[in-house]
């Protein structure tokens, strides 16, 4: 590895933020990550260890940790942001006055502003007033644990401008992370948002005894109304189809490391959602997201029957059989 002199700043040290952070640093990037507990920053850069998250790997030295916003930000020229997505706008409200006039956002996160509607890197132009060419997304089928164990993955990073995403590009290119650029910063938000409440339903299906059939059916049908959203709200369908699409959806459907996977399988066993809440512990975002996703739908009279039901059941408006016979019953129509 090759120092580059560049430099990020990674608010917070989740599950998430902290992998990013070891990407960023493996690529040379040199990373101050911004946690809200002093035992955490203390524990990063002390021990080269996030006790909080991945006791067992160790980081490497060229991140280091703080709880000051303004040390983290100072001389950064990538902010990474991973924080769950309902709380963006109230934190970031605080952090930005510290943001440097040429630093560039980077969007980690998969969920959608619940009243507003609006996807993080709207919720981050409207809060710091930064141009959406300075505001990078960052998405793909990338499950923290595996990407801390070194093993391999990939994912796309989007926006409007073509150097701001190149720079992200070589700031987290490493032997194990393989990122891609796009311009279509909308659909790959919005393959991520709604991949967690296509995960819910297949977890569901799965802690109710449902078989592969049944969780393909879903992954698939659940591909379709997330492409009608995304392309009704101006993305490229051929984004759905990439990796913050089809890829994120499938490992996130597939994998017992998805806490939204998990989530919809302790609903399906019975359950009820705080019990859920309680049993996943970390961020869940299909959970809050779902309903905000519905709006969407609503609002550009678009079809999703999953995310609907979904959402009925996380209000507790109908029972798992009940939202089981309502997808199934749906009158018949032609595949697409
Ligand atoms: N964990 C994963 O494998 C992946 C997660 N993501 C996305 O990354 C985002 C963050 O998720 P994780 O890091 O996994 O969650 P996490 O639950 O592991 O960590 C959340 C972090 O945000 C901080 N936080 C919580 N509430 C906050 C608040 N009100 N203000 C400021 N900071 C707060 C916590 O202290 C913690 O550092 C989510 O949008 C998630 O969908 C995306 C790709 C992979
Ligand atoms: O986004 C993810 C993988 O790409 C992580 O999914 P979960 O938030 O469901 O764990």
């Amino acid at each position: 590895m090759t120092q580059n002199r560049v430099r990020a700043a990674v608010f917070s040290a989740g599950s998430w933020g902290t992998a990013v952070g070891k990407i960023m640093a493996d690529a040379g990037t040199s990373v101050v990550m911004h946690a809200r507990r002093s035992e955490i920053a203390d524990a990063i850069t002390t021990t080269r260890r996030n006790p909080g998250y991945f006791p067992d790997i160790e980081l490497p030295h060229n991140l280091t940790a703080t709880t000051d916003p303004a040390a983290a930000l100072d001389g950064a020229d990538f902010l990474v942001l991973s924080i769950p997505a309902q709380s963006l706008r109230a934190s970031l409200a605080a952090w930005a006055p510290h943001i440097g006039t040429d630093t560039v956002i980077v969007s980690l996160m998969k969920g959608i502003e619940v009243g507003s509607g609006l996807r993080a890197s709207q919720v981050i132009t409207e809060v710091t007033g930064i141009g959406a060419e300075r505001v990078a997304v960052l998405s793909g089928p990338n499950l923290a644990r595996e990407i801390m164990n070194g093993q391999p993955a990939a994912a796309t990073i989007a926006c409007p401008d073509q150097d701001a995403t190149h720079r992200v590009q070589q700031a987290c290119h490493t032997s194990y992370f393989r990122p891609y650029t796009s311009t279509d910063v909308t659909g790959c938000e919005l393959g991520g948002a709604v991949k967690n409440v296509i995960a819910l339903a297949v977890g569901i299906a799965s802690g109710m005894g449902m078989g592969h059939n049944a969780q393909a059916m879903l992954i698939t049908r659940g591909l379709a109304e997330t492409t009608r959203l995304a392309v009704a709200m101006g993305a490229h369908p051929a984004t759905l189809a990439g990796l913050a699409g089809l890829g994120d959806l499938v490992a996130t459907c597939s994998s017992p490391l998805s806490r939204n996977r998990t989530f919809g399988t302790h609903l399906g066993q019975g359950l009820s959602i705080e019990q859920a809440t309680t049993a996943t512990k970390q961020t869940t975002e299909g959970v809050k997201s779902a309903e905000a996703i519905l709006a969407l739908a609503h609002a550009h009279r678009v079809e999703m029957p999953i995310t609907e039901v979904i959402s009925d059941l996380l209000h507790e408006k109908v029972t798992l059989d009940q939202a089981a016979a309502a997808l199934m019953q749906r009158p018949p129509k032609p595949e697409r």
